[in-house]
């Protein structure tokens, strides 16, 4: 079976939907390879464009800073190019893989598309994705009436792409925790990981020990 991101080395990690520079010094500490900044108005983690900027520029080398963003337009997504110093582009609504292109070629960063996933049906996106966007996150789609297409701490059956021959890089998402990590790794062969929901003690609040324990797990 090809695995094509298995570095060899750990499980990388991404912590998203950072608030403080507590939560970025937390997050460095523990090992983490990604950081994840929210630019979505109706999240509990959503900053703002001086807050991410301070963020990101206290992120230490080696830590990645991605910034999550949902159906930008071009103003929107220059606007923060222009603003917050970052590595990645997170894509995390409805984008088209031709949007995608334009948003890759628009920002001269890597773009990671974010697919949800319920059923088998879904699986069809991860194709459309897979091997096109320079990551796909494989997250669950969102729960009914969710006014977020993430960040809403629920996993999907991971049976589902226990056995898929991915054609790209790819990161696992979707109601992670820091007990529930080894198994979903065991089960997707998944090398790259996400969290948010779990790691925090009110939404939108982290919480330092938590997302330790979840790099350590990874
Ligand atoms: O975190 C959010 O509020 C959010 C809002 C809009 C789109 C995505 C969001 N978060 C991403 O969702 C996944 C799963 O998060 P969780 O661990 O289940 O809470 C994660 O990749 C976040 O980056």
């Amino acid at each position: 079976m090809l695995r094509v991101n298995r570095p060899g080395g750990g499980v990388r990690v991404k912590i998203c939907g950072l608030r403080t520079l507590a939560d970025v010094d937390a997050t460095a500490k523990a090992g983490a390879a990604y950081m994840g900044l929210v630019f979505f108005p109706k999240s509990p983690r959503h900053v703002d464009i001086d807050l991410a900027r301070t963020l990101a520029m206290a992120a230490p080398v080696g830590l990645a800073k991605v910034a999550l963003l949902v159906n930008p337009d071009d103003e929107t997504l220059d606007h923060v190019l222009d603003q917050v110093p970052l590595d990645m582009i997170q894509l995390h609504g409805s984008e088209t893989p031709e949007r995608l292109a334009e948003v890759r070629a628009r920002s001269g960063l890597p773009v990671m598309k974010a697919v949800g996933i319920r059923t088998a049906e879904d699986l069809a996106q991860l194709d459309q994705f897979d091997g096109v966007a320079d990551q796909v996150l494989v997250d669950a789609k969102p729960p009914a009436g969710s006014d977020r297409p993430g960040g809403n701490g629920v996993g999907f059956d991971w049976t589902l792409i226990a056995d898929r021959e991915w054609k790209g890089p790819w990161m696992l998402s979707g109601g992670l925790t820091p007990e529930n990590l080894a198994q979903a790794i065991a089960q997707t062969g998944a090398r790259q990981v996400d969290a948010s929901s779990s790691l925090e003690v009110v939404k939108g609040v982290k919480d330092a020990a938590k997302i330790a324990a979840f790099c350590a797990a990874a």
